[in-house]
C-alpha cells in the first residue's frame, strides 16, 4: 500500500489552473524531492495533501484513506514554507502545547525532544524565547516541532530555506536518519545538490504539471533536465 497518492489533483484560483492533473505516490522509506520553479505549484501541492486546501477535482490518499480522515493527521508531520510560531514564548513553552496536541506521553516526549533537539543543535536554545530565535533556529526549531511526533510520514515544504551549510548537512542528515527508521520523506527545495545527496526519487513540477520523475543515477542529470523542461515551458524565472 502506498504512504501518499495522489489522483489527478487539479487546483484553480480565480479560474487560473495552478494545478493540472498531478499523480503520484509515494512508497513507505522512501525520500521524495519535489523540485519546480517558483510558482509550479509545489506548496499548493502540500497544502492540499494536509487538507489545509481542497483540490477543485481529484483525490489525496494517506495509508490508504482519503485525506479527510482526521485520525490521519497524529500521522503526518508537516513544515509549511512560512511557519509562523507565536514568539512571545520559550521553544519549551511552545514545545509543550505540541506535545499536548500531539498526544505523546510527557517522559517519552521530551526524551525525544532532548535527542532530535542535540541533532538539530538547537537544544541549548530552548529556554530563550522564540523572539530571540534567528531566522536559521526559527527553521530547525519548526523541523524540531515536525518530527519530535515520530510521524511516519512527514511532508516539509523548503526544510533548509534559511539555513548555512552547517545547518543544511544537519538536516540532510536528519532526513536520511528518518528514513533508516522506516519514516517516508517527502520535501521541496530549490537546492538541487540537496536532492541529488539524498532522494530516492524527484519529481519535477513545471506549471502545474508533475513533468518528470526521476530516480536512481538519473538524479545526477537533474539540473539539466530541469533547466531543459523550464525552457520548453517558456518559463523566465528559473530557481
Ligand atoms: N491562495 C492563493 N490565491 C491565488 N493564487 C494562489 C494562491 N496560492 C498560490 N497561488 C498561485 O498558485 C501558483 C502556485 O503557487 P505555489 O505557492 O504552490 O508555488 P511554489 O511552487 O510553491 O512556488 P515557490 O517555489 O515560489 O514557493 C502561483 O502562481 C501562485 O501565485
Amino acid at each position: 500500500m502506498e504512504i501518499l497518492k495522489l489522483e489527478n489533483i487539479h487546483k484553480s484560483f480565480n479560474k487560473r489552473e495552478v494545478l493540472k492533473g498531478i499523480s503520484l505516490s509515494l512508497h513507505r522509506g522512501e525520500i521524495f524531492g519535489f523540485i519546480g520553479p517558483n510558482g509550479a505549484g509545489k506548496s499548493t501541492t502540500m497544502k492540499i495533501i494536509m487538507g489545509f486546501i481542497k483540490p477543485s477535482s481529484g483525490k489525496v490518499f494517506i495509508f490508504g484513506k482519503e485525506n479527510t480522515d482526521s485520525n490521519l493527521k497524529r500521522e503526518v508531520g508537516f513544515l509549511p514554507e512560512h511557519p509562523y510560531f507565536y514568539t512571545n514564548v520559550t521553544g519549551k513553552e511552545f514545545l509543550k502545547f505540541v506535545r499536548l496536541v500531539s498526544g505523546v506521553e510527557p517522559k517519552e516526549f521530551w526524551n525525544r525532544v532532548d535527542i532530535y533537539g542535540k541533532k538539530l543543535e538547537i537544544s541549548w536554545a530552548l529556554d530563550k524565547k522564540l523572539s530571540e530565535y534567528s531566522k536559521g533556529m526559527l527553521q530547525r526549531f519548526g523541523i524540531l516541532q515536525t518530527v519530535v511526533c515520530e510521524p511516519e510520514l512527514i511532508i516539509l515544504d523548503e526544510p533548509m530555506s534559511g539555513l548555512d551549510p552547517i545547518g543544511r548537512r544537519i538536516v540532510m542528515d536528519l532526513i536520511l536518519e528518518l528514513k533508516a527508521n522506516g519514516k517516508t520523506v517527502f520535501f521541496s527545495t530549490h537546492i538541487l545538490p540537496d536532492v541529488q545527496r539524498v532522494c530516492d526519487r524527484v519529481g519535477v513540477i513545471v506549471g502545474g504539471r508533475l513533468t518528470d520523475i526521476v530516480e536512481g543515477k538519473d538524479i545526477e542529470n537533474i539540473e539539466e533536465l530541469f533547466l531543459e523542461r523550464v525552457k520548453e515551458a517558456g518559463l523566465k524565472e528559473v530557481l
